[in-house]
C-alpha cells in the first residue's frame, strides 16, 4: 500500500448511492430529488422542501396542509426540554445546548428504537417542528429575554423569528431566512450526513445519528464556518481593511472561513443564490458597508488564492443583519440540515451495510514486554 492509495479524509471516494440530492461540481449545480435548488428557493416554502426532502416528491396542496398542521401542533418547547436548557449555563455554545437538548428529545421519546418508517417520518418531524423553539429560547434566555410562544397562524419562517424576536419581521427578511434555509437543507454526504450515516449504519436510533450529525457539523471547518465568518468580518471591521487583513492571516498560515470546499473548487453553487439573499437584506437595512465588506474581502481572496467562498459566506452576514447572535449562525443551520440529515438516516436504514473501512496500520512492529 502506497500514501496515494490511502484517500485521506475519504476526498474523491464514492462510498454509496443516495437519491436525496446530487451536487455536481461540473455544472456547478444543486438537486434536491431532480429539482434544482434555485428553483426550489424561488418558488417554494421550507415545509414544502422538507417533504420532498423525506418523501420524494412536492406535497399536494391537501397534503402540505396536513404537513403544516403537523409541524403547528409540535412547535411548542416542551417543558421537558426547556427544563434541560435551563440546567445548562450559559457559557455552552449554543450548539452544545442543541445536541443536549436532542439528546433529551431522544432519551424521552418512548418509540426512540422503533425504526419503520413511519416511526422515522414522525421522529424526523418532531426535530424539525422543535429545533427552531430550542434555537430561538436559547438565544433568547442569553439576552435575559422571557420564551416566546409560538403562533399556529404563521409559517415555519416567519414563527422562528416571531419566536425569537418576538415580533414578525418584514417580507424581505422572512424570505431570506426561507432561502437560507432551503439552501441549508440538504448537501449530499457531507461530514454531518455521513456522520449520521455512519451511526444509522449501526442499527443505533435516529436521535442518536442527529446528536452525532449536530456534533460533526458544529467544527469551524464545516457548519461552524457561518459563525466564523461573522468573527472573520469583526476582526477585519471595514472593507478599505480587507486585503491588508487577508496578507497578514495567509502569511500566519490561517484557513480564512468561508472560502473553498471539498466537493465545488470553482464556486458553490448555492452562494449566488445566498448572495441574492445578502443583497436585499443590505438594501432592506440599508446596511452598504456589509456588502462592501464582503466583496472586498472576496475580490481579495479570489485574487491571491483563487478560492472563491462557500455558503457560509453569505449566509454569516445575511444571519446577522436580521439580527441573530453570531453564537446562533450554527444552530440555525442545524434547523435546515436536520431535513437532509433525517432524509439520509432512512435512506440508509432502508438500504444498510454498516460502514467500517480499513486503515494501513504505521504504528511500532510486533514488539514484546
Ligand atoms: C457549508 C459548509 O460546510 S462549506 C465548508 C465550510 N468551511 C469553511 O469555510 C472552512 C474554510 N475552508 C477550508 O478549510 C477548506 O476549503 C475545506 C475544509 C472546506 C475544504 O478543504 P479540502 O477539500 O480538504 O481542500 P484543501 O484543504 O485540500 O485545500 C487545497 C488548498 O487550498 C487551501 N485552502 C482551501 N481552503 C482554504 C481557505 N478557506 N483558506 C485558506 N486556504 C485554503 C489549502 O490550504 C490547500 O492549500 P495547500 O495545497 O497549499 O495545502
Ligand atoms: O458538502 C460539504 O462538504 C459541505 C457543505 O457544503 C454542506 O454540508 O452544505
Amino acid at each position: 500500500m502506497t500514501d496515494t492509495d490511502i484517500k485521506k479524509g475519504l476526498a474523491g471516494v464514492v462510498v454509496d448511492y443516495t437519491a436525496v440530492s446530487k451536487v455536481n461540481p461540473e455544472t456547478n449545480s444543486l438537486l434536491y430529488r431532480g429539482y434544482p435548488v434555485q428553483e426550489l428557493a424561488a418558488n417554494c416554502s421550507f415545509e414544502q422542501v422538507a417533504y420532498l426532502l423525506w418523501r420524494g416528491e412536492l406535497p399536494t396542496d391537501a397534503a402540505l396542509q396536513e404537513f403544516e398542521d403537523v409541524e403547528r401542533g409540535q412547535r411548542a418547547l416542551d417543558d421537558n426540554v426547556k427544563a434541560v436548557v435551563d440546567l445548562i449555563p450559559m457559557t455552552a455554545h449554543p450548539m452544545d445546548v442543541l445536541r443536549t437538548a436532542v439528546s433529551a428529545i431522544g432519551a424521552t421519546d418512548p418509540e426512540a428504537e422503533l425504526a419503520t418508517e413511519e416511526s422515522s417520518l414522525n421522529k424526523a418531524a418532531r426535530l424539525y417542528a422543535q429545533i427552531p423553539a430550542i434555537v430561538a429560547y436559547d438565544q433568547r434566555r442569553r439576552r435575559g429575554e422571557d420564551l416566546v410562544p409560538p403562533r399556529d397562524d404563521l409559517g415555519y419562517s416567519a414563527n422562528f423569528l416571531y419566536m425569537t424576536f418576538g415580533e414578525v419581521p418584514a417580507d424581505e427578511v422572512v424570505e431570506a431566512f426561507n432561502v437560507s434555509i432551503i439552501l441549508y437543507a440538504e448537501h449530499s454526504f457531507n461530514a454531518s450526513t455521513f456522520t449520521a450515516r455512519v451511526i444509522t449504519s449501526t442499527l443505533s436510533d435516529l436521535y442518536s445519528a442527529v446528536v452525532g450529525g449536530i456534533g460533526a457539523l458544529k467544527g469551524a471547518l464545516h457548519g461552524g464556518a457561518n459563525e466564523a465568518v461573522m468573527h472573520t468580518f469583526d476582526e477585519i471591521g471595514t472593507a478599505d481593511k480587507a486585503e491588508a487583513w487577508l496578507e497578514q492571516a495567509l502569511a500566519e498560515k490561517r484557513k480564512i472561513m468561508g472560502f473553498g470546499h471539498r466537493v465545488y473548487k470553482n464556486g458553490d453553487s448555492r452562494v449566488p443564490t445566498m448572495k441574492a439573499a445578502l443583497e436585499k437584506l443590505v438594501t432592506y437595512y440599508n446596511r452598504p458597508d456589509t456588502l462592501e465588506l464582503y466583496n472586498s474581502l472576496e475580490e481579495a481572496m479570489v485574487s491571491r488564492k483563487n478560492i472563491k467562498p462557500n455558503l457560509d459566506y453569505p449566509s454569516g452576514p445575511a444571519y446577522n443583519l436580521m439580527g441573530f447572535d453570531t453564537l446562533t449562525f450554527t444552530p440555525l443551520f442545524v434547523a435546515a440540515r436536520v431535513v437532509g440529515w433525517t432524509a439520509h438516516i432512512m435512506e440508509q436504514a432502508a438500504s444498510n451495510a454498516l460502514i467500517r473501512p480499513l486503515s494501513e496500520y504505521n504504528g511500532p512492529d510486533e514488539r514484546h514486554l
